[in-house]
């Protein structure tokens, strides 16, 4: 077959699905090889959920259609390597990922790790948005057992559809030792990425997904991870946020930096109630009058400031005036953000979080 058979006819996919994948309520000993290692996939939704119209339709279609089970059947090779068990914790495309998503899948995970049962998960997500839930389960997982997010750019009823081997290499990494404490991973395109330096690039090529200069941890070769480099920032076990007792994230808005901008989205967002405002300044982080002025009345009003950069690349430079997102990008530095205040409000507390995350 030219791709991937089970793939290809999500109808029969989803019939032949409709009963049967574990879960790690009903895993059966007798079905468990006692020789590989346990990994839970929890689905989200997304392209590598998705379906379309035709095996070209790589646009059009609709993500978040196929269910867990699905996907688990249409690479019976994951068998081979670990025996899996799926669960459903949404089925949407990732701009529709809400903060409420966040905080259960992060309980959910650090419950699943927390027993011998579960050596590994994997969460398949859409991509629009799969840096932020990687980078936030970066900072709220406690545990050294690996986390790997994983989606893919086309659908799965695509010709040369990405996601299958994608999802295969992700199992390949939650299974393996290598993978331990290396906080969580982005897998796609053989790449291993670290969640803190993964971003996405382009809006629809495949290999969108790019590390920062800080670099890439690693790739699978031939079915076998090999890793190179190591995250110098703190995450998953070692770090300090706990969201087991969170029901709702501090309200965090982002907004944009341009020629000729007026500071009434800032007023906007403090009268909306924002707890903190991740800045995407020019360059190394610049700020018009116009938006100087409004953060300074934000503080005022008791907002957090961050001041991050629309560039893509790079460090934005501490300065005195407000803190600076280290080299988060201005939608990663809202994840840290939400969850630094809901340690602390204070800013020298949150700018240290910022040069350690
Ligand atoms: N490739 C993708 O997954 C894009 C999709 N719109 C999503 O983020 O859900």
């Amino acid at each position: 077959a030219p791709y991937f058979p089970s793939f290809t006819n999500v109808e029969n996919a989803e019939k032949e699905s409709e009963t049967n994948v574990p879960t790690m309520e009903n895993v059966s000993a007798s079905t468990q090889n006692e020789d590989l290692p346990n990994v839970a996939i929890l689905a989200t939704g997304g392209t590598i959920a998705g379906s379309g119209k035709s095996g070209t339709d790589t646009t059009d279609y609709k993500a978040g259609e196929l269910s867990v089970e699905a996907l688990i059947e249409a690479v019976p090779e994951m068998a081979d390597i670990a025996n899996i068990s799926g669960e459903q914790i949404a089925n949407v495309g990732s701009p529709q990922i809400t903060n409420e998503i966040l905080l259960e899948l992060g309980n959910r995970i650090n419950e699943l790790l927390a027993t011998d049962d579960v050596d590994g998960v994997v969460v398949t997500h859409g991509t629009d948005t799969l840096e932020e839930t990687a980078y936030f389960l970066n900072l709220v997982v406690k545990s050294d057992k690996p986390v790997v997010v994983v989606g893919s750019m086309r659908p799965a009823t695509a010709v040369s559809a990405d996601g299958p081997l994608n999802l295969y290499n992700a199992v390949l990494l939650a299974s393996s030792e290598k993978s331990k404490g290396k906080g969580v991973l982005i897998a796609l395109n053989d790449r291993i990425g670290a969640a803190r330096y993964i971003t996405k690039t382009n809006t629809t090529v495949v290999d969108t997904f790019s590390a920062t200069e800080e670099g890439y941890l690693g790739r699978i070769v031939g079915g076998v991870p090999y890793y190179y480099n190591e995250s110098a920032k703190k995450h998953t076990a070692e770090t300090v946020f706990d969201i087991s007792d969170i029901k709702e994230l501090p309200q965090v808005d982002i907004i944009y930096s341009y020629q000729n901008n007026p500071r009434y989205m800032i007023d906007a967002a403090v009268e909306n109630g924002a707890d903190g405002i991740v800045l995407a300044g020019s360059g190394n982080g610049s700020l018009s009058s116009a938006y100087v002025e409004g953060a300074r009345d934000a503080i005022e009003s008791g907002s957090e400031i961050v001041v991050s950069s629309r560039v893509g690349g790079g460090t934005v430079s501490p300065r005195d005036s407000f803190m600076t997102s280290d080299s988060l990008n201005p939608q990663k530095a809202r994840i840290l953000l939400m969850l630094a205040l809901t340690v602390t409000d204070d800013d020298e507390e949150i700018q240290t979080f910022y040069n350690e995350y």
